[in-house]
């Protein structure tokens, strides 16, 4: 089989940068020998060239080539409700999210949807998404045709609840089961296509429903799992009260044996210690969702208690509750929440931000044998960013203090001053101001 040989300027992070402070692996003339979509070889171009003298060139420079980003958590029927802002989480999905769900009970409806998802998640360079799909699953059939077709590497499934929301969207436990088992059978391995199994949350769901869920998930050893957790105070508040006997809200996912490595939970804005501690022990990571986390005005995402409990953490886009399919945007601003936490947040790199939206996700999906990096072995998933013809293109020139340098450097001795107010409101003793040297008055 023929090689090719792409040259351009590759960045990718094979280890983390939150264990591996050199983990960002850097070619400025970078080159990537591919044959049959796999990548055989990495590194500086000069030296592939010279080992593969024959393989034909594609020249990629002028641009960045990174391997394609992985969003771990993003809804299907939400694309046409993107930037509804201003609500928080409950009254949103009351509002805004579940009327929009329902229209994907019409098949026509839900293929353009489908279509327009699958252009906004390519068309911001995302190679694999984990996908929540929608409650019918026919609209979860159709989703899946067409992500084969545009070659998405989608790792989605219907969306199941029984409760609370609005009464097209409720499913039973038996209609659940059913319909996920012949979607599992119909798509789960085919293709890029993966299955997984996703109740919407606690909230609208049932034990009953729980149960279905953890049932498909021991007939099908390798489908994944995905829901939400922790993300809005009043929800927490909500699911305390629907299950009484739970120890907080992750139990009610592990009692029904739902919490393992092929689990991703998203948000985990409001953890307690022993939750971070027994998603950390089994392996199940959580998706961070920044963008979501501001419009809906969830709350800080506690990234460092996460790292130092050990939960594995990648990035997710959260549209429609986020603000859109970038990754990248979704780096900004969780570099920019972590800022604004202070002591409490954990100052983000680019290198972690590129990790975050790329080998981050593939481990937390299982994935990080075939995506995520631009290790020899793994699949041609690439991203490459490049600016519009024309477009003044200066790299960074500006160097980063090392990590731990004072800045800002101490300050020159202040000097002294020369008039001193005297201390009274607007200095109206009369005396006006003091004179140099002379103590503060005592008016
Ligand atoms: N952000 C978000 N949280 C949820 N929790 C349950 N459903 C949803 C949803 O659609 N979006
Ligand atoms: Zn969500």
């Amino acid at each position: 089989m023929t090689s090719v040989l792409y040259r351009a300027t590759l960045l990718h992070t094979p280890e983390s940068p939150f264990t591996h402070p050199d983990a960002l692996r850097a070619h400025e003339d970078g080159g990537l020998l591919v044959s049959g979509g796999v990548i055989q070889a990495s590194g500086d171009f000069a030296a592939l060239r010279a080992a593969h003298p024959a393989a034909p060139v594609t020249d990629l420079r002028g641009g960045l080539l990174l391997p394609g980003f992985i969003d771990t958590h993003v809804h299907l029927p939400q694309v046409r409700v993107i930037g509804g802002l201003g609500l928080p989480l409950l009254a949103w999905l009351e509002g805004c999210a579940l009327p929009e769900e329902a229209r994907l009970a019409d098949d026509t409806y839900a293929r353009a949807v489908a279509r327009d998802f699958l252009d906004g998640l390519l068309g911001a360079g995302t190679t694999t998404a984990l996908v929540f799909g929608s409650h019918f699953a026919s609209a979860v059939d159709l989703f899946f045709e067409e992500a084969a077709q545009v070659g998405l590497r989608a790792v989605a499934g219907q969306v199941v609840s029984d409760r609370l929301l609005r009464d097209e969207l409720h499913t039973t436990p038996e209609r659940a089961y059913a319909e996920g088992r012949a979607l599992i059978e119909r798509w789960h391995g085919v293709g890029r296509a993966l299955y997984t199994v996703t109740p919407r949350f606690s909230l609208s769901a049932s034990e009953g429903i729980l149960d279905a869920c953890a049932a498909l998930m021991t007939e099908f050893p390798d489908v994944r799992f995905t829901s939400h957790i922790n993300e809005n105070v009043r929800e927490v508040e909500v699911v305390r009260g629907l299950f009484p006997g739970a120890r907080d809200y992750l139990d009610t996912y592990e009692r029904a044996g739902l919490v393992n490595a092929r689990g991703v939970l998203a948000h985990n804005i409001h953890p307690s210690d022993r939750e971070l501690g027994v998603l950390a022990e089994r392996g199940c990571a959580v998706s961070h969702c920044p963008c979501s986390n501001s419009a809906l005005g969830s709350g800080f995402f506690p990234l460092r208690r996460h790292l130092q409990a050990g939960v594995p953490v990648a990035l997710g886009s959260d549209v429609g509750g986020g603000t859109g399919f970038s990754l990248l945007k979704e780096g900004l601003q969780a570099h920019f929440m972590q800022n604004l936490m202070g002591e409490a947040g954990a100052p983000l790199t680019p290198a972690h931000l590129l990790y975050l939206a790329t080998r981050a996700g593939a481990q937390a999906l299982g994935l990080e044998a075939q995506v995520g990096s631009f290790l020899p072995g793994q699949q041609f998933d690439a991203v490459h960013l490049s600016p519009l013809p024309g477009t003044p293109w200066t790299p960074c020139s500006a160097t980063r203090p090392a990590r731990n340098a004072p800045w800002p450097p101490p300050l020159p001795p202040a000097p002294r001053p020369i008039l001193r107010a005297c201390g009274s409101a607007a200095g109206r003793c009369g005396r006006g101001l003091n004179g140099p040297g002379r103590p503060p008055s005592r008016c």
